[in-house]
Protein backbone atom coordinates (compact mmCIF):
# COMPACT_ATOMS: atom_id res chain seq x y z
CA UNK A 1 0.00 0.00 0.00
CA UNK A 2 1.43 3.36 -0.61
CA UNK A 3 1.28 5.13 2.28
CA UNK A 4 3.08 7.42 3.55
CA UNK A 5 2.39 7.56 7.24
CA UNK A 6 4.52 4.63 7.26
CA UNK A 7 7.35 6.87 7.35
CA UNK A 8 9.28 9.15 9.82
CA UNK A 9 11.61 11.94 10.04
CA UNK A 10 15.63 9.31 9.14
CA UNK A 11 17.63 12.39 10.30
CA UNK A 12 18.92 14.27 13.27
CA UNK A 13 19.63 18.15 13.97
CA UNK A 14 22.67 18.79 14.89
CA UNK A 15 21.76 21.07 18.62
CA UNK A 16 22.86 23.97 16.94
CA UNK A 17 21.89 25.31 13.75
CA UNK A 18 24.37 27.97 13.37
CA UNK A 19 23.82 28.60 9.38
CA UNK A 20 26.77 30.77 8.93
CA UNK A 21 27.73 28.80 5.53
CA UNK A 22 24.00 30.39 4.01
CA UNK A 23 26.34 33.55 3.72
CA UNK A 24 29.24 32.06 1.67
CA UNK A 25 28.33 32.58 -2.07
CA UNK A 26 29.85 29.70 -4.04
CA UNK A 27 33.31 27.35 -4.15
CA UNK A 28 36.09 29.50 -4.97
CA UNK A 29 38.80 27.01 -4.14
CA UNK A 30 38.81 23.24 -4.84
CA UNK A 31 38.61 21.00 -1.87
CA UNK A 32 40.43 18.13 -1.91
CA UNK A 33 39.10 15.62 -3.81
CA UNK A 34 39.10 11.56 -3.12
CA UNK A 35 37.95 9.35 -5.92
CA UNK A 36 36.35 6.66 -4.66
CA UNK A 37 35.11 4.77 -7.84
CA UNK A 38 37.60 1.93 -7.31
CA UNK A 39 35.58 1.24 -4.06
CA UNK A 40 32.64 2.45 -3.81
CA UNK A 41 32.14 2.79 -6.96
CA UNK A 42 32.82 -0.83 -7.36
CA UNK A 43 30.82 -2.49 -5.00
CA UNK A 44 27.98 -0.40 -6.46
CA UNK A 45 28.63 -3.17 -9.84
CA UNK A 46 26.71 -6.12 -11.04
CA UNK A 47 30.02 -7.45 -12.12
CA UNK A 48 33.02 -5.40 -10.14
CA UNK A 49 35.85 -4.48 -12.32
CA UNK A 50 38.76 -7.26 -12.68
CA UNK A 51 42.43 -6.31 -11.99
CA UNK A 52 43.68 -5.38 -15.39
CA UNK A 53 40.15 -3.10 -15.33
CA UNK A 54 41.23 -1.70 -12.21
CA UNK A 55 44.49 -0.81 -13.50
CA UNK A 56 43.11 0.52 -15.99
CA UNK A 57 40.77 2.82 -14.11
CA UNK A 58 43.35 3.87 -11.84
CA UNK A 59 45.45 5.40 -14.09
CA UNK A 60 42.55 7.35 -15.34
CA UNK A 61 41.73 8.39 -12.35
CA UNK A 62 45.42 9.94 -12.09
CA UNK A 63 44.85 11.61 -15.39
CA UNK A 64 42.42 13.42 -14.65
CA UNK A 65 44.45 14.57 -11.52
CA UNK A 66 43.34 13.13 -8.65
CA UNK A 67 45.99 13.32 -5.97
CA UNK A 68 44.10 10.87 -2.97
CA UNK A 69 42.22 7.57 -4.75
CA UNK A 70 40.69 5.11 -2.38
CA UNK A 71 42.07 2.00 -4.35
CA UNK A 72 40.26 -0.83 -2.55
CA UNK A 73 38.77 -3.21 0.42
CA UNK A 74 41.67 -5.05 0.34
CA UNK A 75 40.06 -7.70 2.75
CA UNK A 76 37.05 -8.18 0.33
CA UNK A 77 38.44 -10.24 -2.32
CA UNK A 78 41.27 -11.77 -3.92
CA UNK A 79 41.78 -8.88 -6.93
CA UNK A 80 41.07 -5.91 -4.69
CA UNK A 81 44.31 -7.34 -2.18
CA UNK A 82 46.56 -8.15 -5.56
CA UNK A 83 45.44 -4.73 -6.79
CA UNK A 84 47.48 -3.09 -4.04
CA UNK A 85 50.34 -5.43 -4.73
CA UNK A 86 50.10 -4.30 -8.18
CA UNK A 87 50.46 -0.95 -7.69
CA UNK A 88 53.23 -1.36 -4.77
CA UNK A 89 55.33 -3.93 -6.50
CA UNK A 90 55.05 -2.27 -10.25
CA UNK A 91 55.90 1.25 -8.67
CA UNK A 92 52.51 2.26 -10.22
CA UNK A 93 51.68 5.23 -7.78
CA UNK A 94 52.85 8.80 -8.83
CA UNK A 95 54.66 10.49 -5.68
CA UNK A 96 52.00 12.85 -5.80
CA UNK A 97 49.10 10.67 -5.67
CA UNK A 98 47.90 9.01 -1.99
CA UNK A 99 46.49 5.91 -2.07
CA UNK A 100 43.48 4.81 0.29
CA UNK A 101 42.51 1.37 1.64
CA UNK A 102 39.25 1.33 3.46
CA UNK A 103 38.50 -1.50 6.33
CA UNK A 104 35.49 -2.65 8.89
CA UNK A 105 36.86 -1.45 12.23
CA UNK A 106 37.51 -5.49 12.93
CA UNK A 107 40.82 -7.49 13.80
CA UNK A 108 41.03 -9.21 11.07
CA UNK A 109 40.03 -7.17 8.47
CA UNK A 110 42.44 -4.75 9.72
CA UNK A 111 45.31 -7.02 9.61
CA UNK A 112 44.61 -8.15 6.11
CA UNK A 113 44.52 -4.49 5.15
CA UNK A 114 47.84 -3.72 6.29
CA UNK A 115 49.32 -6.68 4.67
CA UNK A 116 48.40 -5.48 1.23
CA UNK A 117 50.07 -2.44 2.20
CA UNK A 118 53.23 -4.01 2.84
CA UNK A 119 56.24 -1.91 1.15
CA UNK A 120 54.06 1.09 0.15
CA UNK A 121 55.61 4.84 0.76
CA UNK A 122 52.28 6.36 2.20
CA UNK A 123 49.04 5.43 1.91
CA UNK A 124 45.57 6.40 3.87
CA UNK A 125 43.92 3.97 6.52
CA UNK A 126 40.24 4.42 6.19
CA UNK A 127 38.44 2.76 9.18
CA UNK A 128 34.58 2.77 9.56
CA UNK A 129 31.53 1.75 11.99
CA UNK A 130 27.98 2.66 11.63
CA UNK A 131 27.32 4.68 14.43
CA UNK A 132 23.11 5.28 13.57
CA UNK A 133 20.42 4.31 15.39
CA UNK A 134 18.95 2.11 13.27
CA UNK A 135 22.31 -0.10 12.89
CA UNK A 136 22.51 -0.16 16.32
CA UNK A 137 19.42 -1.23 17.80
CA UNK A 138 19.40 -4.08 14.57
CA UNK A 139 22.01 -4.35 13.55
CA UNK A 140 24.83 -4.85 16.10
CA UNK A 141 22.45 -4.58 19.06
CA UNK A 142 24.83 -2.61 20.80
CA UNK A 143 24.84 0.63 22.98
CA UNK A 144 26.11 3.56 21.72
CA UNK A 145 29.15 3.03 24.57
CA UNK A 146 29.46 -0.41 23.08
CA UNK A 147 29.75 1.10 19.21
CA UNK A 148 31.77 3.58 20.58
CA UNK A 149 33.97 0.79 21.68
CA UNK A 150 34.36 -0.46 17.99
CA UNK A 151 35.30 2.98 16.47
CA UNK A 152 38.15 3.30 19.39
CA UNK A 153 39.60 -0.21 19.04
CA UNK A 154 39.42 -0.20 15.23
CA UNK A 155 41.98 3.05 15.97
CA UNK A 156 43.80 1.63 18.62
CA UNK A 157 44.68 -1.76 16.06
CA UNK A 158 45.28 0.55 12.84
CA UNK A 159 47.30 2.99 15.32
CA UNK A 160 49.24 0.02 16.59
CA UNK A 161 49.54 -1.25 12.84
CA UNK A 162 50.97 1.86 11.21
CA UNK A 163 53.27 2.33 14.33
CA UNK A 164 55.19 -0.85 13.56
CA UNK A 165 54.68 -0.44 9.98
CA UNK A 166 57.83 1.43 7.55
CA UNK A 167 55.09 3.15 5.45
CA UNK A 168 53.78 6.89 6.15
CA UNK A 169 50.21 5.92 7.28
CA UNK A 170 47.76 8.61 7.26
CA UNK A 171 44.78 8.08 9.56
CA UNK A 172 40.57 8.26 7.99
CA UNK A 173 37.61 7.37 9.95
CA UNK A 174 34.02 7.23 9.21
CA UNK A 175 30.95 7.11 11.11
CA UNK A 176 28.64 5.18 8.49
CA UNK A 177 25.23 6.32 8.26
CA UNK A 178 26.21 9.58 9.57
CA UNK A 179 22.60 10.75 8.99
CA UNK A 180 20.97 8.26 11.14
CA UNK A 181 22.99 9.14 14.09
CA UNK A 182 22.15 11.89 16.92
CA UNK A 183 24.75 13.89 15.38
CA UNK A 184 26.43 14.87 18.86
CA UNK A 185 27.18 11.09 18.99
CA UNK A 186 29.10 10.96 15.61
CA UNK A 187 30.90 13.55 17.01
CA UNK A 188 31.88 12.33 20.47
CA UNK A 189 32.74 9.09 18.53
CA UNK A 190 35.01 11.17 15.96
CA UNK A 191 36.55 12.71 18.83
CA UNK A 192 37.72 10.05 20.63
CA UNK A 193 38.90 8.45 17.80
CA UNK A 194 41.00 11.63 17.19
CA UNK A 195 41.90 11.26 20.72
CA UNK A 196 44.27 7.78 19.92
CA UNK A 197 45.25 9.00 16.80
CA UNK A 198 46.17 12.33 18.15
CA UNK A 199 46.75 13.87 14.42
CA UNK A 200 49.33 17.04 14.14
CA UNK A 201 48.96 20.07 11.58
CA UNK A 202 51.98 18.05 9.88
CA UNK A 203 50.20 15.02 9.69
CA UNK A 204 46.29 14.92 9.24
CA UNK A 205 44.36 12.68 10.01
CA UNK A 206 40.97 12.97 8.44
CA UNK A 207 37.48 12.53 9.58
CA UNK A 208 34.86 11.78 7.09
CA UNK A 209 31.45 12.02 7.42
CA UNK A 210 29.20 10.27 5.26
CA UNK A 211 25.62 10.74 3.97
CA UNK A 212 25.24 7.11 3.55
CA UNK A 213 21.99 6.64 2.92
CA UNK A 214 20.76 10.52 2.18
CA UNK A 215 17.77 11.36 4.38
CA UNK A 216 17.36 15.00 4.69
CA UNK A 217 17.55 17.79 2.55
CA UNK A 218 20.92 19.69 1.84
CA UNK A 219 20.64 22.68 4.15
CA UNK A 220 20.37 20.18 7.33
CA UNK A 221 23.38 18.62 6.00
CA UNK A 222 25.26 22.15 5.83
CA UNK A 223 23.91 22.72 9.48
CA UNK A 224 25.58 19.03 10.23
CA UNK A 225 28.39 19.35 9.10
CA UNK A 226 28.84 23.46 10.66
CA UNK A 227 28.47 21.47 13.85
CA UNK A 228 30.78 19.21 13.63
CA UNK A 229 33.14 21.52 11.92
CA UNK A 230 33.01 23.67 14.98
CA UNK A 231 33.32 21.45 17.26
CA UNK A 232 35.56 18.77 16.24
CA UNK A 233 38.87 18.49 18.65
CA UNK A 234 42.47 18.96 16.96
CA UNK A 235 40.50 20.82 14.22
CA UNK A 236 43.73 22.35 12.64
CA UNK A 237 44.91 18.95 12.72
CA UNK A 238 41.83 17.32 11.00
CA UNK A 239 41.08 17.14 7.29
CA UNK A 240 36.86 17.37 7.50
CA UNK A 241 35.78 14.87 4.54
CA UNK A 242 32.12 14.66 3.21
CA UNK A 243 30.85 11.26 1.40
CA UNK A 244 27.73 12.52 0.05
CA UNK A 245 25.59 9.78 -1.41
CA UNK A 246 22.64 10.65 -3.98
CA UNK A 247 19.09 8.94 -2.27
CA UNK A 248 17.25 11.71 -2.75
CA UNK A 249 18.82 13.20 -5.53
CA UNK A 250 20.65 16.16 -4.09
CA UNK A 251 24.14 15.07 -3.75
CA UNK A 252 26.01 17.44 -5.36
CA UNK A 253 23.78 20.31 -3.24
CA UNK A 254 25.25 18.03 -0.33
CA UNK A 255 28.62 18.61 -1.36
CA UNK A 256 28.68 22.59 -2.14
CA UNK A 257 26.62 23.30 0.82
CA UNK A 258 28.77 20.82 3.25
CA UNK A 259 32.00 22.32 1.90
CA UNK A 260 30.56 25.76 2.63
CA UNK A 261 30.21 24.65 5.68
CA UNK A 262 33.65 23.82 6.84
CA UNK A 263 34.33 20.75 4.52
CA UNK A 264 37.94 20.59 3.57
CA UNK A 265 37.72 17.74 1.46
CA UNK A 266 34.80 15.44 -0.75
CA UNK A 267 34.72 11.86 -1.71
CA UNK A 268 32.74 10.74 -4.79
CA UNK A 269 32.75 9.18 -8.27
CA UNK A 270 33.01 10.16 -12.14
CA UNK A 271 29.49 10.37 -13.16
CA UNK A 272 28.24 9.70 -9.89
CA UNK A 273 28.32 5.98 -10.07
CA UNK A 274 28.09 4.45 -6.65
CA UNK A 275 25.78 2.41 -4.21
CA UNK A 276 21.77 2.16 -5.08
CA UNK A 277 21.53 5.84 -6.66
CA UNK A 278 25.08 6.55 -6.59
CA UNK A 279 27.90 8.36 -4.69
CA UNK A 280 28.12 12.26 -5.23
CA UNK A 281 28.86 13.16 -9.18
CA UNK A 282 32.97 14.96 -9.07
CA UNK A 283 32.71 15.47 -13.29
CA UNK A 284 29.83 18.10 -11.64
CA UNK A 285 31.20 19.21 -9.02
CA UNK A 286 34.03 20.52 -10.53
CA UNK A 287 32.26 21.53 -13.92
CA UNK A 288 30.21 23.89 -11.87
CA UNK A 289 33.16 25.55 -10.18
CA UNK A 290 35.01 25.80 -13.64
CA UNK A 291 31.60 27.14 -15.49
CA UNK A 292 31.62 30.12 -12.78
CA UNK A 293 35.50 30.84 -13.62
CA UNK A 294 37.32 29.00 -10.59
CA UNK A 295 39.51 26.33 -11.07
CA UNK A 296 38.51 23.24 -10.11
CA UNK A 297 42.12 21.34 -9.57
CA UNK A 298 40.64 18.40 -12.27
CA UNK A 299 41.10 17.97 -16.05
CA UNK A 300 38.27 16.94 -17.88
CA UNK A 301 38.95 18.52 -21.03
CA UNK A 302 39.01 15.21 -22.92
CA UNK A 303 35.61 14.03 -20.78
CA UNK A 304 34.17 12.21 -23.73
CA UNK A 305 36.78 9.89 -24.12
CA UNK A 306 37.38 9.53 -20.39
CA UNK A 307 33.56 8.79 -20.05
CA UNK A 308 33.74 6.13 -22.83
CA UNK A 309 36.73 4.17 -21.22
CA UNK A 310 34.93 4.53 -17.99
CA UNK A 311 31.87 3.19 -19.44
CA UNK A 312 33.59 0.10 -20.91
CA UNK A 313 35.57 -0.37 -17.81
CA UNK A 314 32.78 -0.77 -15.46
CA UNK A 315 30.04 -1.70 -17.89
CA UNK A 316 27.82 0.93 -16.91
CA UNK A 317 26.46 3.84 -19.14
CA UNK A 318 26.50 7.24 -18.29
CA UNK A 319 22.60 9.08 -18.47
CA UNK A 320 22.27 11.18 -21.69
CA UNK A 321 21.00 14.06 -19.20
CA UNK A 322 24.18 13.85 -16.60
CA UNK A 323 25.57 17.11 -15.73
CA UNK A 324 28.40 18.07 -18.39
CA UNK A 325 29.00 14.53 -19.41
CA UNK A 326 25.40 13.21 -20.81
CA UNK A 327 25.26 12.63 -24.65
CA UNK A 328 22.45 15.13 -24.55
CA UNK A 329 23.25 18.02 -22.72
CA UNK A 330 24.93 20.61 -24.54
CA UNK A 331 22.23 19.79 -27.78
CA UNK A 332 18.96 22.07 -27.72
CA UNK A 333 15.96 20.15 -30.51
CA UNK A 334 13.83 23.25 -29.82
CA UNK A 335 12.67 26.09 -32.15
CA UNK A 336 13.92 28.80 -29.95
CA UNK A 337 16.50 27.20 -28.40
CA UNK A 338 18.51 26.74 -31.07
CA UNK A 339 17.71 30.39 -32.54
CA UNK A 340 19.40 31.79 -29.39
CA UNK A 341 22.54 29.44 -29.46
CA UNK A 342 22.50 30.33 -32.94
CA UNK A 343 22.99 33.93 -32.76
CA UNK A 344 24.46 33.44 -29.43
CA UNK A 345 27.69 31.45 -31.42
CA UNK A 346 27.48 34.37 -34.24
CA UNK A 347 27.77 37.16 -31.76
CA UNK A 348 30.22 35.14 -30.08
CA UNK A 349 32.49 35.20 -33.49
CA UNK A 350 31.48 38.67 -34.54
CA UNK A 351 32.73 40.45 -31.43
CA UNK A 352 35.49 38.17 -30.29
CA UNK A 353 34.54 37.61 -27.24
CA UNK A 354 36.98 35.57 -24.76
CA UNK A 355 34.03 35.02 -21.96
CA UNK A 356 31.73 32.63 -22.68
CA UNK A 357 28.00 33.59 -22.54
CA UNK A 358 26.58 31.56 -24.88
CA UNK A 359 22.79 31.44 -23.92
CA UNK A 360 21.23 27.93 -22.96
CA UNK A 361 24.89 26.10 -22.98
CA UNK A 362 26.54 26.19 -19.55
CA UNK A 363 29.94 25.73 -20.82
CA UNK A 364 31.35 25.98 -24.06
CA UNK A 365 31.40 22.03 -25.60
CA UNK A 366 34.58 22.68 -26.94
CA UNK A 367 36.51 22.53 -23.70
CA UNK A 368 35.31 19.33 -22.93
CA UNK A 369 36.23 17.58 -26.10
CA UNK A 370 32.64 18.35 -27.69
CA UNK A 371 32.18 20.01 -30.69
CA UNK A 372 30.11 22.70 -32.37
CA UNK A 373 28.73 20.61 -35.48
CA UNK A 374 26.92 17.60 -33.64
CA UNK A 375 26.21 18.37 -30.62
CA UNK A 376 25.21 21.76 -29.79
CA UNK A 377 21.91 21.71 -32.44
CA UNK A 378 20.26 18.77 -33.73
CA UNK A 379 17.26 18.67 -35.52
CA UNK A 380 13.35 17.29 -35.04
CA UNK A 381 9.85 18.39 -35.55
CA UNK A 382 10.60 20.26 -32.50
CA UNK A 383 13.06 22.67 -34.72
CA UNK A 384 12.98 25.90 -35.99
CA UNK A 385 14.87 27.68 -39.47
CA UNK A 386 17.95 29.02 -36.96
CA UNK A 387 18.78 25.38 -36.11
CA UNK A 388 18.02 24.52 -39.29
CA UNK A 389 19.94 27.49 -40.50
CA UNK A 390 23.18 26.65 -38.08
CA UNK A 391 23.23 23.21 -39.21
CA UNK A 392 23.75 24.32 -42.88
CA UNK A 393 26.21 26.65 -41.61
CA UNK A 394 28.62 24.95 -39.45
CA UNK A 395 28.41 21.36 -41.59
CA UNK A 396 28.14 22.59 -45.17
CA UNK A 397 28.69 27.15 -44.98
CA UNK A 398 25.79 27.51 -46.44
CA UNK A 399 23.90 31.35 -45.18
CA UNK A 400 20.65 31.19 -46.75
CA UNK A 401 19.15 34.45 -46.60
CA UNK A 402 16.72 35.05 -43.61
CA UNK A 403 13.72 34.44 -45.51
CA UNK A 404 14.49 31.31 -47.26
CA UNK A 405 16.11 29.26 -44.24
CA UNK A 406 12.50 30.35 -42.93
CA UNK A 407 11.24 28.41 -45.90
CA UNK A 408 13.69 25.96 -45.39
CA UNK A 409 12.92 25.55 -42.04
CA UNK A 410 9.58 24.27 -42.66
CA UNK A 411 10.07 22.23 -45.41
CA UNK A 412 12.81 20.17 -43.13
CA UNK A 413 10.69 19.96 -40.13
CA UNK A 414 7.86 18.56 -42.02
CA UNK A 415 9.89 15.72 -43.51
CA UNK A 416 10.63 15.39 -39.48
CA UNK A 417 7.03 15.51 -38.27
CA UNK A 418 6.24 13.13 -41.07
CA UNK A 419 8.95 10.83 -40.38
CA UNK A 420 9.02 10.80 -36.53
CA UNK A 421 12.43 11.40 -36.16
CA UNK A 422 15.57 13.43 -35.49
CA UNK A 423 16.84 13.92 -39.05
CA UNK A 424 21.22 14.19 -39.61
CA UNK A 425 22.88 17.01 -40.62
CA UNK A 426 23.24 15.31 -44.26
CA UNK A 427 19.31 14.52 -44.44
CA UNK A 428 19.05 18.16 -43.66
CA UNK A 429 21.37 18.87 -47.16
CA UNK A 430 19.45 16.31 -49.01
CA UNK A 431 16.22 18.52 -47.78
CA UNK A 432 17.69 21.57 -49.15
CA UNK A 433 19.10 20.19 -52.47
CA UNK A 434 15.65 18.56 -53.26
CA UNK A 435 14.20 21.37 -52.77
CA UNK A 436 16.04 23.79 -53.98
CA UNK A 437 19.13 23.06 -55.87
CA UNK A 438 17.81 20.02 -57.77
CA UNK A 439 13.71 21.14 -58.38
CA UNK A 440 13.25 21.47 -61.67
CA UNK A 441 9.64 20.02 -62.63
CA UNK A 442 8.94 22.60 -65.48
CA UNK A 443 12.11 23.89 -66.65
CA UNK A 444 15.37 22.23 -66.35
CA UNK A 445 18.98 24.16 -67.25
CA UNK A 446 21.22 22.40 -69.43
CA UNK A 447 23.69 24.94 -70.95
CA UNK A 448 23.78 28.67 -70.75
CA UNK A 449 26.24 31.12 -72.92
CA UNK A 450 26.91 34.66 -72.47
CA UNK A 451 27.71 37.55 -74.99
CA UNK A 452 27.46 41.36 -74.03
CA UNK A 453 27.03 44.15 -76.80
CA UNK A 454 24.74 47.14 -75.37
CA UNK A 455 22.96 44.58 -73.05
CA UNK A 456 23.71 41.34 -71.87
CA UNK A 457 22.22 38.25 -73.91
CA UNK A 458 21.92 35.26 -72.95
CA UNK A 459 21.58 32.04 -75.04
CA UNK A 460 19.78 28.88 -72.70
CA UNK A 461 19.40 25.64 -73.90
CA UNK A 462 16.84 24.06 -71.06
CA UNK A 463 14.80 20.72 -70.63
CA UNK A 464 10.85 21.94 -71.10
CA UNK A 465 8.17 18.74 -70.40
CA UNK A 466 11.61 16.32 -71.29
CA UNK A 467 12.40 18.22 -74.88
CA UNK A 468 15.35 20.26 -75.47
CA UNK A 469 15.02 23.66 -76.36
CA UNK A 470 16.75 27.17 -76.60
CA UNK A 471 15.55 30.14 -75.27
CA UNK A 472 16.92 33.69 -75.88
CA UNK A 473 16.75 36.97 -73.63
CA UNK A 474 18.49 40.36 -73.20
CA UNK A 475 18.84 42.47 -69.87
CA UNK A 476 20.77 45.19 -68.14
CA UNK A 477 23.09 42.06 -66.26
CA UNK A 478 23.59 38.78 -66.97
CA UNK A 479 20.50 37.32 -64.38
CA UNK A 480 18.35 39.99 -66.19
CA UNK A 481 18.50 38.56 -69.46
CA UNK A 482 17.86 34.99 -67.75
CA UNK A 483 14.90 36.36 -66.05
CA UNK A 484 13.68 38.12 -69.36
CA UNK A 485 14.34 34.67 -71.26
CA UNK A 486 12.54 32.62 -69.16
CA UNK A 487 9.44 35.13 -69.04
CA UNK A 488 9.60 35.27 -72.45
CA UNK A 489 8.94 31.14 -72.32
CA UNK A 490 6.30 31.04 -69.64
CA UNK A 491 3.43 33.10 -68.91
CA UNK A 492 5.18 34.14 -65.35
CA UNK A 493 5.98 37.75 -64.42
CA UNK A 494 8.57 38.01 -61.21
CA UNK A 495 11.25 40.42 -60.22
CA UNK A 496 14.86 39.12 -58.61
CA UNK A 497 14.60 40.80 -55.06
CA UNK A 498 16.99 38.89 -53.31
CA UNK A 499 20.27 37.12 -54.32
CA UNK A 500 23.20 35.97 -52.31
CA UNK A 501 25.74 33.99 -52.50
CA UNK A 502 29.08 32.48 -50.44
CA UNK A 503 32.01 29.90 -51.09
CA UNK A 504 31.82 26.45 -49.54
CA UNK A 505 35.32 26.36 -49.03
CA UNK A 506 38.68 28.32 -48.37
CA UNK A 507 40.21 27.44 -51.52
CA UNK A 508 40.03 29.21 -54.74
CA UNK A 509 38.45 26.17 -56.80
CA UNK A 510 35.75 25.96 -54.24
CA UNK A 511 32.41 25.72 -54.69
CA UNK A 512 30.23 28.33 -54.46
CA UNK A 513 25.93 28.23 -53.03
CA UNK A 514 24.01 31.03 -54.60
CA UNK A 515 20.35 32.04 -53.66
CA UNK A 516 18.01 33.82 -55.33
CA UNK A 517 14.68 35.37 -54.34
CA UNK A 518 11.95 36.55 -56.78
CA UNK A 519 9.07 37.81 -55.87
CA UNK A 520 5.43 37.82 -57.72
CA UNK A 521 2.33 39.36 -56.14
CA UNK A 522 4.54 39.79 -53.22
CA UNK A 523 5.37 36.01 -52.45
CA UNK A 524 9.01 35.10 -53.27
CA UNK A 525 10.21 32.05 -54.63
CA UNK A 526 13.44 30.71 -53.87
CA UNK A 527 15.80 28.67 -55.88
CA UNK A 528 19.76 27.62 -55.02
CA UNK A 529 22.67 26.39 -57.54
CA UNK A 530 25.85 24.95 -56.20
CA UNK A 531 28.48 24.92 -58.66
CA UNK A 532 32.54 26.09 -58.98
CA UNK A 533 31.70 28.54 -61.32
CA UNK A 534 29.38 31.43 -59.46
CA UNK A 535 27.57 32.22 -62.44
CA UNK A 536 26.49 28.70 -63.29
CA UNK A 537 25.69 28.69 -59.24
CA UNK A 538 23.71 31.98 -59.62
CA UNK A 539 21.83 30.66 -62.94
CA UNK A 540 20.64 27.49 -61.98
CA UNK A 541 19.58 29.21 -58.38
CA UNK A 542 17.47 31.46 -60.97
CA UNK A 543 15.81 28.36 -62.90
CA UNK A 544 14.68 26.61 -59.65
CA UNK A 545 12.97 29.63 -58.12
CA UNK A 546 11.21 30.08 -61.20
CA UNK A 547 10.04 26.75 -61.04
CA UNK A 548 8.67 27.29 -57.97
CA UNK A 549 6.85 30.00 -58.87
CA UNK A 550 5.29 28.26 -62.22
CA UNK A 551 4.04 25.27 -59.61
CA UNK A 552 2.07 28.84 -57.50
CA UNK A 553 0.46 29.63 -60.95
C1 LIG B 1 28.67 2.30 3.34
C2 LIG B 1 29.80 1.44 2.77
O1 LIG B 1 29.92 1.46 1.60
S1 LIG B 1 30.79 0.60 3.75
C3 LIG B 1 31.71 -0.47 2.73
C4 LIG B 1 30.91 -1.67 2.40
N1 LIG B 1 31.63 -2.49 1.44
C5 LIG B 1 31.70 -3.79 1.53
O2 LIG B 1 31.18 -4.39 2.46
C6 LIG B 1 32.39 -4.51 0.42
C7 LIG B 1 33.45 -5.48 0.90
N2 LIG B 1 33.02 -6.34 1.97
C8 LIG B 1 33.28 -7.67 2.03
O3 LIG B 1 33.83 -8.23 1.10
C9 LIG B 1 32.87 -8.40 3.25
O4 LIG B 1 31.83 -7.72 3.88
C10 LIG B 1 34.07 -8.60 4.22
C11 LIG B 1 35.08 -9.51 3.56
C12 LIG B 1 34.74 -7.27 4.51
C13 LIG B 1 33.60 -9.16 5.53
O5 LIG B 1 32.92 -10.31 5.24
P1 LIG B 1 32.13 -11.18 6.34
O6 LIG B 1 32.84 -11.12 7.62
O7 LIG B 1 31.86 -12.47 5.74
O8 LIG B 1 30.74 -10.54 6.44
P2 LIG B 1 30.07 -9.21 6.80
O9 LIG B 1 30.65 -8.06 6.13
O10 LIG B 1 28.67 -9.50 6.55
O11 LIG B 1 30.33 -9.01 8.34
C14 LIG B 1 29.30 -8.76 9.19
C15 LIG B 1 29.83 -8.74 10.58
O12 LIG B 1 30.74 -7.67 10.70
C16 LIG B 1 30.22 -6.66 11.56
N3 LIG B 1 30.54 -5.42 10.93
C17 LIG B 1 30.08 -4.93 9.75
N4 LIG B 1 30.65 -3.77 9.50
C18 LIG B 1 31.50 -3.54 10.49
C19 LIG B 1 32.37 -2.47 10.75
N5 LIG B 1 32.49 -1.44 9.90
N6 LIG B 1 33.14 -2.51 11.86
C20 LIG B 1 33.02 -3.56 12.71
N7 LIG B 1 32.20 -4.59 12.51
C21 LIG B 1 31.45 -4.56 11.41
C22 LIG B 1 28.74 -6.95 11.59
O13 LIG B 1 28.16 -6.48 12.75
C23 LIG B 1 28.71 -8.44 11.52
O14 LIG B 1 29.03 -8.95 12.77
P3 LIG B 1 28.59 -10.45 13.23
O15 LIG B 1 29.43 -11.39 12.41
O16 LIG B 1 28.95 -10.46 14.64
O17 LIG B 1 27.14 -10.60 12.97
C1 LIG C 1 32.31 3.90 4.57
C2 LIG C 1 31.66 5.10 4.13
C3 LIG C 1 32.52 6.27 3.90
C4 LIG C 1 30.77 4.90 2.98
O1 LIG C 1 31.12 4.43 1.94
C5 LIG C 1 29.43 5.40 3.18
O2 LIG C 1 29.04 5.59 4.34
O3 LIG C 1 28.73 5.60 2.21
Amino acid sequence: MFNHEKYQKQYYLPPEMTYDWVKKETLEEAPFWCSVDLRDGNQALPIPMNLEEKLKMFQLLVDVGFKQIEVAFPAASDTEFNLLRTLIEKEMIPDDVTIMVITQAREHIIRRTFESLEGVNKAIVHVYNSTSEAQRRQVFRKSKDEIKEIALNGARLVKELADASDSDIYYQYSPESFQGTEVEYALDVCNGVLDIWQPTEDHKAIINIPTTVQSSMPHIFANQIEYIHKNLKYRDSVTLSIHPHNDRGSGVSDAEFGVLAGADRVEGTLFGIGERTGNVDLVTLAMNMYSQGFDPKLNFSNLNEIRSKYESLTRTRVHDRQPYSGDLVFTAFSGSHQDAISKGMQYRKDHNKEKWDVPYIPVDPVDLGRNYQTDVIRINSQSGKGGIGYILDTNYGIKLPYKMNEAMGYATKKVSDQTNRELSAQEIYDVFIDNYVDYSPHVELIDYKFSKKDTYEVKLIVKIDGKEQKIKGSGGGSLDAVSNALTSQFDVDFEIEIYEQQSLGKETSAEACAQVGISNNGTIYWGAGIHEDIMQASVEALVVSVNRLIDAA
